[in-house]
């Protein structure tokens, strides 16, 4: 069960409000997660008491962005463990809210092993299993906000590296800041820090059409923080390329496959040939949590598709993106038929590199991405469910 708390759309408030987080009322433990749904129009928190009204925020994005997915997850299955429901059945249930980005199996894995380990060392004391389950979700938390900073500092440096000196006019799409993660995000949290060194000129952000992630979501990041920034449709980039107006492009990833192929928000794949073809680096930011050495390539990984009316209407407040409900006024015929996948595959090829907490691969090679990953994981390697 989820209950709704509206808050006042404060910006100082805004500056503190944590996209999820975990609280101990009396009546309880629960997740809270600001509904990004209804986001940039009102703060509203949905109290999560139960398994299934947290996968129902995950499947209709009110929490979404893959290391936020990955938090989420692993706080799902500590919840379930705390609050006596079955731990194994919650893993399931939660691993399988959303198949691309691939954070949220390895949060649930985590939990879930952490438990599994603590039940048999216990000899059956729920309570001290609960207890290793809920530190271990903590630690998943705490270890995506590292990774966020880290992640930030090798993104800056690189671009340093590739367009020495002056600042930088910057391309995103769909949303990948502090809403998507423990810390200040993933790509946003690059260009967070450019702004904070007064290197950032511009951020070009693409609306991100069906869900306008970037409309919606990055442009709120970027007003908090006070960048200068642009709103765009997404097929007005291709313009702002071929006028010279972009330096880079900073895109975040929901998994990446072995041989460094990504797949990312729909629209990410063109955004790479476009950068390709104008001679401008196209960089992916990721946690290492995101590659799936289980994936040998693209091929391997699971698009998700998403229903048509996300398409065919536009929504209508405050049943905003992503509300799932159909609740939005027709833009097509109805009956239209319509071709909805959440993300696209861009191959290693396109890019110029992968970011992540444990360095820069570039260029994009299988042995590199693995070379970075086993540097991450000699303490939490990637689990799968
Ligand atoms: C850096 S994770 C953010 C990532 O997740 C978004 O997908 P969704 O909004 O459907 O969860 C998008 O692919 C972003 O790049």
């Amino acid at each position: 069960m989820a209950d709704q708390y509206a808050r006042p759309s404060d910006a100082a408030a805004l500056s503190a409000v944590s996209p999820l987080r975990w609280e101990e009322p009396p009546e309880g433990p629960v997740i809270v997660l600001l509904d990004q749904r209804r986001l940039p129009a009102e703060e509203v928190e949905l109290v999560c008491t139960d398994v299934p009204a947290l996968v129902d925020a995950i499947q209709t994005l009110a929490v979404r962005g893959a290391p936020l997915l990955g938090v989420a997850g692993a706080y799902g299955v500590a919840l379930a463990a705390v609050r006596g429901f079955d731990v194994e059945e919650a893993a399931e249930m939660l691993a399988r809210a959303r198949p691309t980005a691939v954070n949220l199996a390895y949060g649930v894995a985590r939990v879930r092993d952490a438990h599994r380990a603590a039940v048999r060392k216990g000899g059956g004391d729920g309570r001290a299993a609960a207890a290793a389950a809920l530190a271990e979700a903590r630690a998943v938390h705490r270890e995506d906000a590292e990774a966020s900073a880290r992640m930030a500092e090798h993104g800056v440096a690189l671009l340093e590296e590739l367009l020495p000196g002056g600042g930088y006019r910057i391309l995103t799409h769909c949303n990948t800041g502090a809403l998507v993660s423990g810390g200040q995000g993933t790509a946003f949290a690059v260009a967070g820090a450019l702004h904070g060194a007064g290197r950032l000129r511009r951020l070009w952000v693409d609306e991100t059409r069906p869900l306008l992630q970037g409309a919606r979501l990055t442009a709120y990041e970027a007003a908090r923080a006070g960048m200068a920034y642009t709103v765009l449709t997404d097929s007005a980039a291709g313009s702002l390329f071929a006028a010279g107006e972009v330096d880079a492009v900073l895109v975040g990833a929901d998994r990446i496959a072995a041989d460094g192929s990504v797949a990312n928000k729909v629209g990410s794949y063109p955004l790479a040939v476009l950068a390709r073809y104008h001679h401008i680096p196209f960089v992916v930011v990721a946690p290492s949590t995101t590659v799936d050495l289980g994936s040998e390539g693209g091929a391997d990984i699971e698009v998700e598709q998403r229903p048509g009316h996300e398409v065919t209407e536009i929504p209508v407040p405050p049943q905003a993106a992503g509300a799932g409900t159909g609740a939005g006024v027709p833009v097509a015929p109805l009956g239209a038929q319509a071709y909805n996948p959440a993300f696209d595959i861009t191959p290693p090829e396109l890019m110029t590199a992968i970011v992540t907490e444990n360095g820069v691969v570039s260029p994009v090679t299988k042995a590199g991405l693995a070379e970075l990953c086993d540097r991450s994981r000699s303490g939490n390697g990637m689990m799968s469910i």
